[in-house]
């Protein structure tokens, strides 16, 4: 489950660790107060077990696919509730070893005994990278997703348990990833300006009544503030359910991702160089919506028979609770169809909390002709 200060579906997923760069070491203390805790909570599990595109994807996934359960040993890194581990039992598997940091650890225990599964799934309280396990496994299955695909480091854990405990056979559910970028027009950006020019002049007025009732100039506090509300209002990416229709331009991968191989070096730091081009007429460029997708596809030598898809696109029939984030500029841009965006994205942890995200976006809009426009650069973090 994921939250956001700004409309998020849920308070969940939440904050990190204290840390001085990406690769700082955790503090486990403030990771599990900050982080874990929350998923300690049946109300928070519950919220997850709601979401039917995600509930039924997991669930096509292995029940289509029994193949890679029947008789097999699985991994679930981060059971939760214990749902993916019972649904990798009832699938088949020989022996399901569900690892839980939480003590929402002894929850599942009780509701796999409660589905006579306990003499296959073993729920081991642990993080994944602390605990032990008597033998390697021929499937790892984890809900590891945060918003944007990447916050909240999840799949850091995921790649430690893949290293240590995957066979060389072994097979990842979900096996791969990918991030969205696509540009949108949106009323939020009027919105969300109009609430910061709001919270300025209420500044300003705050700011007289003090000089003129207690005597203190504030207005060397003024920039600061500014500062403050403007991250928090423009800069801080929004949860938003997107109508398909408020996207104007072509969506564009901006990282694709094999879960069997990918590192966590090359999840620090994401990079990416993409165009997208406008194709709507005379519309306003608002800012840009952020989504992904993971696949269960096998492995090349052991492919699912069935491949599922799990999308968090904008849709007018679904949503999921991890929705877009929405990115909104301040100042929202006039185009045209045909006009080609060339977008730089440079995605990487908080130097606070390795759990959230800055993203750095460039943009440089050319006409269709060739004509440079307008171009850009902006920071938004993902809270
Ligand atoms: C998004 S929830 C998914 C829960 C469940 N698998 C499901 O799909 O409903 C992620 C779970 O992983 C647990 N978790 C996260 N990192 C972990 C780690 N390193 N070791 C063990 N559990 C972890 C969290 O406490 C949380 O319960």
């Amino acid at each position: 489950m994921r939250s956001s200060q700004n409309g998020g579906a849920m308070g969940g997923r939440a904050a990190g660790t204290g840390g001085g760069g990406p690769s700082a070491p955790v503090d486990k203390e403030v990771d599990y107060a900050q982080y874990f805790c929350t998923y300690s909570f049946l109300y928070h599990q519950k919220d997850m077990l709601s979401d039917r595109v995600r509930m039924d994807a997991y669930f096509n996934a292995v029940f289509q696919n029994k193949h890679h359960f029947e008789g097999k040993t699985v991994l679930d890194v981060g059971t939760g509730s214990g749902i993916l581990a019972i649904w990798s039992a009832q699938a088949g598997a020989r022996k399901v070893y569900a690892v839980e940091a939480t003590k929402m650890a002894d929850h599942a225990r009780a509701l796999v005994k409660a589905n006579n599964l306990d003499h296959i799934v073993e729920v081991i309280e642990g993080s994944v990278e602390d605990i032990s396990l008597p033998e390697k496994v021929d499937v790892i299955i984890s809900e590891w997703m945060g918003y944007f695909l990447l916050r909240e480091s999840m799949f850091d854990s995921v790649i430690s348990a893949r290293d240590r405990w995957l066979k060389p056979t072994g097979v990842m559910y979900p096996s791969h990833a990918r991030m969205w970028l696509a540009p949108i027009k949106s009323n939020i950006a009027d919105r969300k300006r109009n609430d910061f020019d709001g919270a300025m002049a209420d500044w300003h007025n705050f700011s007289d009544e003090i000089k003129s009732y207690y005597g203190v100039d504030m207005g060397v506090l003024t920039k600061p503030f500014a500062e403050e509300q403007e991250k928090y209002y423009i800069q801080t990416a929004m949860w938003n359910d997107l109508n398909p229709q408020q996207i104007i331009g072509t969506p564009t991968i901006v990282k694709e991702m094999d879960c069997l191989t990918a590192s966590v070096s090359e999840i620090e730091e994401v990079r990416s160089n993409v165009t997208s081009v406008i194709n709507m007429e005379h519309t306003r460029l608002c800012g840009f919506g952020g989504w992904f997708d993971v696949q269960f596809s096998g492995r090349k030598e052991d492919p699912a028979q069935q491949e599922i898809e799990l999308t968090t696109a904008p849709s007018e029939q679904h949503c999921t609770h991890w929705g877009q984030q929405v990115f909104i500029m301040s100042n929202p841009i006039n185009v045209e169809e045909g006009d080609n965006l060339n977008l730089g994205l440079l995605m990487s942890r908080s130097k606070e909390n390795h759990r959230l995200m800055e993203i750095e976006l460039n943009c440089e809009i050319k006409e269709a002709s060739g004509n440079p426009k307008e171009s850009f650069k902006k920071t938004y973090f993902i809270e």
